[in-house]
């Protein structure tokens, strides 16, 4: 997908600085906490030598290479101290030491300073950011990019993860993560290799995360003291699985689940003999399809229970006769499904989990995953000036997706105004992190558009309970239906169908098309024309229940 720009670049350079093969051999152990008392000893000079990212004694031409870049003594060095400042109130945080001693700690960079400079600095790992990525590339033939994940990974999509990969019974799938679609193409989770990261355009840091951004002097602090300098920065940091404070918090069988070490992870669990009972917490998105993939695929070794508060499955998004019929379809593939039950506690019990509901009823279970939603990972924001939006979290953006002149946000973590809707809101699906990645680093590229696209989503279930939606698909709103099958009677009267969420002015503000595939351009048609529905009978044929497959 990155197209030949970084191909060609791997086959002609002489000089290739591979930093994610360095990593990956460890070859920089000196920079991990170590460096960090470092930065803090008042020995700065040395600053430069540690935090070359070539670390194999090609400092110099790469120096070369970002000569033109250089810091003078200015900004990058005011930029510095107060991140140097930064990792002082780190080891604050760690260290029992006075006030006074701490302070006479504080680094005071050299004039020289000599920071590593990227035109595109990319934080986080993901869609949002690989897609900034691909579009970068297309755009801006000089660019040199470096993207810093806090996982090991390279860029990978999310979706399989609670999908598709489970179907894979290969035992090398925890390292192919290969998968086949709804079609049976196969496919791979990592959306390129990683031999296509690690040279003169595009570099990956893994395992690190950025922990501070200098806004005025363009400069990034990485939680192991490293400094990087950019020209243009993406946040697209995503979210963290939230989590409660259960008596067994602590204990390694109660899990989140969301990047691809947790599917190994899992993996490793429910494929242990000793384990047969498995509870899912949540009835989300990915509560929901982690129970139905695990179910679905090996019922024969794990029994699983799944329990929310809500009435029946994607409670957010169904209304409430889906959403039952739905639990129902779940259950009759085997799931024990508690719905309107909230967990009060869980505590440990000899070798297996006490799951406590609030009836008094307790689950004795082998191993618990929590999917209670995310909270958006804006951690950075606490050191700088950027906004928070205080409703809906995430970063507040404008509409070129930008929270500062040179700092973009994109994907889950970005707060946008929503051109058809009318409304600021964020979305955590797919599409939007890929389209808001795309258009921010066009942007970054030089490009001012607007981010006026309505993005889609899509869920897969058991028993192909699946379907696609755009637009506002909130169950609080007035919905109509268009049922294939109407006889109230039939299991599968729900079997292809229609809905149309309309707002307080009855408009259509969403669509969801249930077991019906490749609607979704009628459908922002639809939104986006924002006229009035005087007559509700009218959308009987506004979209055709027709299959199209795209
Ligand atoms: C299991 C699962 C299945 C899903 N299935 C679907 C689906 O079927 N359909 C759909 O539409 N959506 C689905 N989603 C949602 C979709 O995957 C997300 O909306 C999308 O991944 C968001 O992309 P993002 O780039 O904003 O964030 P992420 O993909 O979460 O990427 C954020 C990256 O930033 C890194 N990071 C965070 N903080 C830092 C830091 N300080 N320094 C460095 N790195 C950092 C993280 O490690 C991560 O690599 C699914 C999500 C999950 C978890
Ligand atoms: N036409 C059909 O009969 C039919 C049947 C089942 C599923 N689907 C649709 O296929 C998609 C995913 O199915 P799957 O879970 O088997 O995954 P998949 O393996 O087909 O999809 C792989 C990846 O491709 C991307 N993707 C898939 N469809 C997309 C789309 N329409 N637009 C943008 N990106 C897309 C996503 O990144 C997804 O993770 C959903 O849109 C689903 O509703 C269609
Ligand atoms: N198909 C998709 O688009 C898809 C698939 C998987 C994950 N995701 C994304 O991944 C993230 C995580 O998904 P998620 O399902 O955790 O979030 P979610 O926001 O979709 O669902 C949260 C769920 O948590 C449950 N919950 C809340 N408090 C609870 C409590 N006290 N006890 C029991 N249950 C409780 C509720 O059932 C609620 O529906 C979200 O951003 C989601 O959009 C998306």
């Amino acid at each position: 997908m990155f197209g030949s720009i970084v191909r060609n670049t791997l086959t002609k350079s002489k000089n290739v600085v591979n930093l994610t093969k360095f990593n990956q051999n460890n070859g920089r152990s000196s920079l991990s906490s170590s460096s960090i008392k470092y930065y803090s000893s008042n020995n700065q000079n040395r600053l430069n030598n540690n935090n070359n990212f070539n670390g194999n004694n090609n400092s110099n031409k790469n120096n070369n290479r970002n000569s033109s870049w250089m810091f003078g003594a200015g900004a990058a060095a005011v930029a510095a101290t107060a991140l140097l400042g930064s990792i002082l109130s780190l080891e604050e945080q760690n260290k029992d030491t006075t006030t006074t001693e701490k302070k006479e700690k504080i680094a005071r960079p050299e004039d020289d300073l000599n920071i590593e400079k990227f035109k595109y600095v990319i934080i986080g790992g993901g869609t949002a950011a690989y897609y900034a990525v691909d579009k970068i590339l297309e755009h801006d033939k000089q660019a040199t990019i470096l993207m810093i994940s806090k996982e090991y990974e390279v860029p990978y999509q999310r979706p399989p993860l609670s999908k598709n990969l489970w179907a894979n019974k290969d035992e090398n799938v925890k390292e192919t993560l290969e998968y086949s679609d709804w079609s049976g193409a196969k496919s791979k989770l990592l959306y390129e290799p990683e031999s296509v990261y690690g040279n003169e355009v595009l570099q990956f840091i893994r395992n690190k995360r950025v922990v501070d951004i200098h806004l005025d002097g363009k400069v990034i602090l990485l939680n192991d003291g490293t400094l990087v300098a950019y020209e243009k920065c993406l946040i697209a940091t995503g979210g963290e699985p939230r989590k409660f404070n259960y008596s067994a918090s602590d204990d390694p069988r109660i899990t989140t689940y969301r990047t691809v070490d947790d599917f190994r992870k899992l993996h490793d669990v429910v494929h242990d003999d000793k384990v047969k009972h498995v509870t899912v917490i949540g009835g989300g998105f990915l509560g929901s399809e982690i129970t139905c993939a695990i179910n679905d695929n090996l019922k024969d070794k794990v029994k699983i229970t799944q329990v929310f508060p809500e009435n029946g499955v994607l409670p957010l998004i169904f209304p409430d006769y889906l959403s039952k019929y739905a639990t129902d379809k779940v259950k009759a593939s085997g799931v024990d499904v508690l719905e309107g039950r909230l967990v009060k506690d869980i505590s440990k019990n000899n070798d297996k989990l006490k799951v406590q509901l609030d009836n008094g009823s307790s689950i004795d279970t082998d191993h618990v995953v929590v999917a209670v939603g995310i909270i958006p990972n804006t951690d950075i924001a606490k050191s700088t000036s950027l906004e928070v939006d205080p409703v809906n979290g995430g970063y507040v953006v404008n509409a070129e997706l930008q929270a500062r002149s040179n700092v973009y946000v994109a994907g889950d973590v970005a707060s946008f105004y929503d051109y058809n809707l009318g409304v600021r809101r964020r979305v955590e699906h797919h599409d939007h992190a890929k389209a808001t990645g795309e258009l921010a680093g066009k942007n970054m590229a030089g490009s001012a558009d607007p981010y006026t696209y309505l993005p889609f989503f899509w869920s897969d279930l058991t028993d192909h309970i699946g379907f696609e939606a755009v637009g506002n698909t909130d169950a609080k709103l007035k919905t109509y239906a268009v049922w294939e099958k109407q006889k109230t009677d039939d299991a599968d009267k729900f079997s292809k169908g229609i809905i149309y969420y309309l707002n307080d002015k009855s408009k259509v503000v969403g669509v969801l098309t249930f077991r019906n595939y490749g609607k979704m351009d009628k459908a922002r048609e639809l939104i986006t024309k924002g006229k009035p529905i005087t007559n509700l009978e009218d959308l009987q044929h506004a979209i055709s229940l027709e299959d199209e497959h795209h």
